[in-house]
């Protein structure tokens, strides 16, 4: 039978998705399922790892039977995933030993506090590209180690098993006979030296941390193994890419040369810059992280992660019930004109990129008496739009280059209003794409060179198409008295300290 299908499976942090992509990169199916979001304590976020992988086959399930596709049309399925978020696992049984700790949990803030307090932050910067904070993996390995009974011991005897989601999915998939991740994922955990492309003691014996219970580490494009053939209506399919999900946003936007840059707006914002062979370290707060390692070489990226984006519009809707659905963001910010002075830090879980501060929350500023729920919202949409900018002032730094231009993607850019105050406030172009689904498309297209699918990242590059070109309109004295109201809001919630 002809292949005529790849499958991504897109496993983020508020929903899982399957996607069918045909040759052209277009969509030909599609299935979302939102799972349960765990909020044990303020500033801690967990998942339930059976319900995640749950939600994973029943929209393989959906997008097949909508389509009715046949599993052997199927040349290989693309993974991507919410990186960083920690499990645990029984190797004998496949039960999870805690919930996942989600990468936005700010649990392990005390672990990393005494990390950084015994000196070791500019080893791990140096190894791994990152820095001690409690959003990365290893801290949250050694929580569940440290806190579930006898779980080190066990670790050590090679009973419990670690993963990113990506690990998680692939193990299950597979049967329990692949337990493997990619660079990606990998240069996310606190544990991976980024540079020598390995397991480093130092950090794992830092985290107190058995090398039995890690994953191999394995290129991004090449084939895993294959899905037990109850998940395929009988039929073994081959997993044959992998990568984290911002990592697949910047494939799936044919961001392949160095200087080219993508953001993406979900639950938090990502910026990814790709700087080549080249481990760009950072002196403004952003991460140096592996962009992929396809066909034998690794290339890098340089990161700003800021946490809260789109989910500030989500706590509009569900905390505040403010909004009816998200997309209403776009009609109430328009119709308030201005800011009026209302300024929105959504610091939820501390500020990431390039603050990385744990210990505040967020605020707002500029209220009045002529304050509406306009203005509210508008302050809000601007704060991915002003964060954003403080990423890319850093970044713009960092690389010695100017950016010519910003693709964009992630549920938040179908915003227009957002796209336009976002392209002047940079004063830089935003492009947003026609296959809004750009993290999928990355996955599908690392699948896709594995297995012949597609035959290079040329070919690849000539399916990206823009839908809306965002150009900077505003004009230069407004758009810096903007940004340093921002600048004076984001100074003020970092005074205020919890
Ligand atoms: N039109 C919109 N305007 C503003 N925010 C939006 C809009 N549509 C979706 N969002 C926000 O975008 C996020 C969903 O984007 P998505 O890329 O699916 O996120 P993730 O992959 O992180 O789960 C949600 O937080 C939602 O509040
Ligand atoms: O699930 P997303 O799209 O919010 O992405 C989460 C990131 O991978 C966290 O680093």
């Amino acid at each position: 039978m002809d292949k005529s299908y790849i499958l991504a499976i897109d496993q983020g942090t508020t929903s899982s998705r399957a996607i069918l992509f045909d040759r052209a990169g277009t969509i030909a199916g599609i299935a979302q399922r939102e799972f349960g979001q765990i909020f044990p304590q303020p500033g801690w976020v967990e998942h339930n790892p059976r319900e995640i992988m749950t939600s994973v086959l029943t929209t393989i399930t959906e997008v097949m039977n909508n389509t009715q596709v046949d599993a052997r049309a199927i040349a290989g399925i693309g993974i991507t995933n919410q990186r960083e978020t920690a499990v645990v696992w029984d190797k004998a049984t496949g039960q999870p030993i805690y919930n996942a700790i989600v990468w936005q949990s700010r649990q392990t803030r005390e672990i990393c506090d005494e990390l950084i307090a015994a000196g070791y932050d500019k080893m791990v910067r140096a190894k791994t590209g990152l820095l001690i904070d409690a959003y990365f993996s290893g801290t949250k390995v050694k929580w569940i180690l440290d806190r579930v009974e006898g779980a080190r011991e066990r670790a050590k005897r090679g009973e419990l098993l670690f993963g990113t989601i990506d690990t998680w999915l692939i193990w299950n998939l597979t049967g329990g006979k692949a337990h493997v991740t990619d660079y990606t994922n990998a240069s996310r955990t606190l544990m991976y030296d980024i540079h020598a492309k390995r397991w480093d003691d130092e950090l794992l014996q830092m985290l107190d941390v058995p090398r039995a219970m890690l994953p191999e580490v394995r290129s991004c494009s090449e084939i895993y193994g294959t899905t037990l053939s109850q998940h395929f209506f009988g039929h073994e399919v081959p997993i044959a890419g992998v990568a984290g999900d911002q990592q697949a946003a910047l494939f799936g936007q044919a961001c392949f040369e160095p200087g080219m840059a993508k953001n993406t707006y979900g639950t938090g914002c990502f910026m990814l810059m790709n700087t080549g062979d080249k481990a760009v370290a950072s002196n403004n707060g952003l991460l140096t992280t592996i962009a992929w390692g396809v066909d034998g070489k690794v290339e890098y990226a340089l990161e700003g992660a800021i946490f809260v984006a789109g989910s500030v519009i989500q706590w509009l809707r569900d905390g505040l019930r403010m909004l009816g659905r998200a997309s209403d963001s776009e009609e109430y910010a328009e119709r308030a004109k201005t800011n009026e002075g209302v300024y929105m830090v959504p610091a939820f879980v501390g500020l990431g990129a390039p603050y990385w501060r744990s210990d505040v929350r967020g605020a707002v500023f500029g209220l009045s008496r002529g304050t509406s729920k306009e203005h509210f919202i508008r302050a809000a949409v601007e704060s991915m739009a002003y964060q954003t900018r403080d990423v890319l002032a850093a970044m713009e730094s960092d690389a010695g280059l100017k950016l010519k231009e910003l693709r964009a993607d992630g549920g938040a850019i179908a915003n227009d209003f957002l796209g336009q105050f976002q392209s002047d406030i940079l004063n830089v172009p935003v492009l947003r794409p026609k296959v809004a689904e750009t993290t999928a498309l990355g996955a599908a297209y690392l699948a896709g060179l594995a297995t012949g699918f597609w035959s290079s990242r040329e070919d690849i590059a000539r399916h990206w198409a823009v839908d809306r070109r965002f150009e900077p309109a505003m004009p230069e004295a407004q758009r810096e008295e903007l940004y340093a109201g921002w600048k004076q809001a984001v100074e003020a919630t970092m005074a205020f300290k919890i």
